[in-house]
């Protein structure tokens, strides 16, 4: 039988860098995030059902969704973000079950970043890529290029960390090098 372990955390917690690691060592690793890209593609289901609701402001003149626009949008207006979220949540969940369904993998990792705001189950574990708010916060404003009152924003729309680990199998902790968090990593997967 399949095994599937879900793996989250908060934004910029080291989910990606958790991932990248599990396929560098072979494992298979459905991405929720780029399932959603994907669909946001022209024509996709999700840019329908956008360009549908919010109308032309948040596209670019090649037609592609504008990200950065878009994004600073969702994350700035909670009433925004909940009726993006009644159009997307159904056709997400759905695009990652099939997903799942069709892959041959007996051990499968899904990165889902809002699997406990959202309520996913099904999995075998679940673990969390965990780091304190304050490096959380440094990172994202690195990493995504944010003012420290816009990385806030995103980061309070998530169900806080600290709430997750009560919810989690396993607490990655990646507070540390890299390094650190690979040996751990290694760890976990000798138990599996
Ligand atoms: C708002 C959007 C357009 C922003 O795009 P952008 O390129 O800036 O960010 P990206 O998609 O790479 O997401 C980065 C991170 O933001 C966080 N995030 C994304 N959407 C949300 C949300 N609605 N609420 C809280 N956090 C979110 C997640 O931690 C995610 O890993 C996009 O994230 C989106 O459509 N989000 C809603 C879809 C969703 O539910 N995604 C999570 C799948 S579980
Ligand atoms: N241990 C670490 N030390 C220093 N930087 C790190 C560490 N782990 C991750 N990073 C950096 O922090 C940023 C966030 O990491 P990553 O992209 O893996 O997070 P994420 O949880 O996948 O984010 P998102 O939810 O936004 O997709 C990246 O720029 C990454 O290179």
């Amino acid at each position: 039988m399949k095994k599937i372990i879900g793996i989250t955390g908060g934004i910029a917690s080291g989910k990606s860098t958790v991932t990248s690691f599990l396929k560098s060592r072979g494992y298979e690793v459905i991405d929720a995030d780029a399932v959603v890209r994907e669909l946001q593609q022209i024509g996709g289901a999700l840019y329908v059902a956008i360009s549908d609701t919010f109308g032309p402001t948040y596209f670019l003149a090649d037609g592609e969704l504008d990200r950065i626009t878009f994004g600073q949008a969702i994350f700035a207006n909670p009433e925004m973000r909940a009726q993006l979220s009644t159009l997307q949540d159904k056709l997400i969940q759905d695009a990652l079950f099939d997903r799942c369904q069709v892959s041959q993998s007996d051990l499968v990792f899904m990165d889902i970043p809002l699997l406990f705001e959202k309520n996913y189950t099904g999995f075998d574990e679940i673990w969390l890529v965990y780091v304190p708010k304050e490096i959380q916060l440094e990172r994202l404003m690195k990493r995504n290029n944010l003012s420290q009152a816009d990385a806030l924003l995103r980061i309070d729309s998530q169900m806080p960390l600290d709430d997750k680990c009560a919810l989690a199998t396993r607490i990655i902790k990646n507070c540390d090098t890299i390094d650190m968090l690979e040996i751990q990593l290694t760890a976990i997967i000798s138990e599996i």
